[in-house]
């Protein structure tokens, strides 16, 4: 594996009006976030510009595309902030707009994973953005609100929705999010279980205030892509469910 070392640049983001995959234009950002997000200059645009896969200022050995998905609102950017920045600044929800990215660097077992996180816009109005993105995911973090019904009812249309668009054999784990709020929780961890079991994914709850589970999510992901791209042998073969039954930790904890 080789080792590469580019241009500094911490992310990105796609205008709403782009369907280009990794856009290297000037990308607009949303204004302001609830939480400690993109950095910007004042008039919007990012200060460090494009970074394609391939870039962003560390060394890395394999780098891999993580989109996350899921309704409005289910806390996608604030997952991604707490993952990247260790951050939750909890207050006005401002929607993402388009698409924005991350990067960061893993180092997974000895070998530094990067992985370019892609932060999609939930609302409708922008779903055929997202849906130009999907090809290049290696993975998909598909999330839900356990305190909003309505955004776990949506999971099996977003679970139709990855199967006509993203590769066939796309890494997808199901978060079910915000699990700090257990007064206003909704949708029991059971129900989250019985579905992920359903469609054979892999199962988490998570929560972007606490950091519940959220470096755990990334970190599994990382390890799954990290064994597909090494192909290690089989006695050494990472699995990926049984690592995040094993180590899921909370009050409504993943193990059985
Ligand atoms: N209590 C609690 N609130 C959260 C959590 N994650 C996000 N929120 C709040 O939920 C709201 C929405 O969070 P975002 O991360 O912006 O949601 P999003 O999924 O990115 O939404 P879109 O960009 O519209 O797709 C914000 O007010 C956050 O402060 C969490 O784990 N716990
Ligand atoms: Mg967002």
């Amino acid at each position: 594996m080789s080792r590469k070392k580019t241009p500094k640049s911490k992310g990105g983001s796609a205008p709403a009006t782009s369907a280009l995959p990794a856009a290297n234009g000037p990308r607009l950002v949303r204004p302001g976030t609830a939480c400690p997000g993109s950095k910007t200059s004042p008039n919007g645009l990012l200060q460090q510009g494009q970074s394609p896969l391939g870039s962003g200022g560390d060394f890395y050995d394999v780098a891999f595309k993580v989109m996350l998905v899921g309704d409005s609102g289910v806390g996608k950017t604030c997952l991604l902030v707490r993952f990247k920045d260790g951050a939750f600044l909890a207050g006005t929800f401002i929607s993402t707009v388009g698409i924005d990215f991350r990067n960061k660097v893993l180092n997974v077992d000895g070998t530094k994973v990067k992985l370019q996180i892609w932060d999609t816009a939930g609302q409708e109005r922008f779903r055929s953005v997202t849906h130009a993105y999907y090809r290049d995911a290696h993975a998909l973090l598909l999330l839900y609100d356990v305190t909003n019904k309505a955004s776990f009812d949506s999971i099996q249309a977003w679970l139709a929705e990855i199967q006509e668009y993203a590769q066939h054999d796309v890494v997808l784990m199901l978060l079910g999010n915000k699990v700090d709020s257990a007064q206003e929780r909704v949708v029991k961890r059971e129900d989250g279980e019985k579905l992920a079991k359903e469609y054979g994914l892999p199962f988490m709850e998570t929560s972007a205030k606490t950091g519940l589970n959220v470096d755990l999510a990334f970190t599994a992901i990382a390890k799954e892509l990290k064994q597909r791209s090494t192909k290690a042998p089989s006695e050494h073969r990472f699995l990926l469910h049984d690592y995040v039954r094993r180590e899921g930790r909370g009050a409504f904890c993943c193990r059985p």
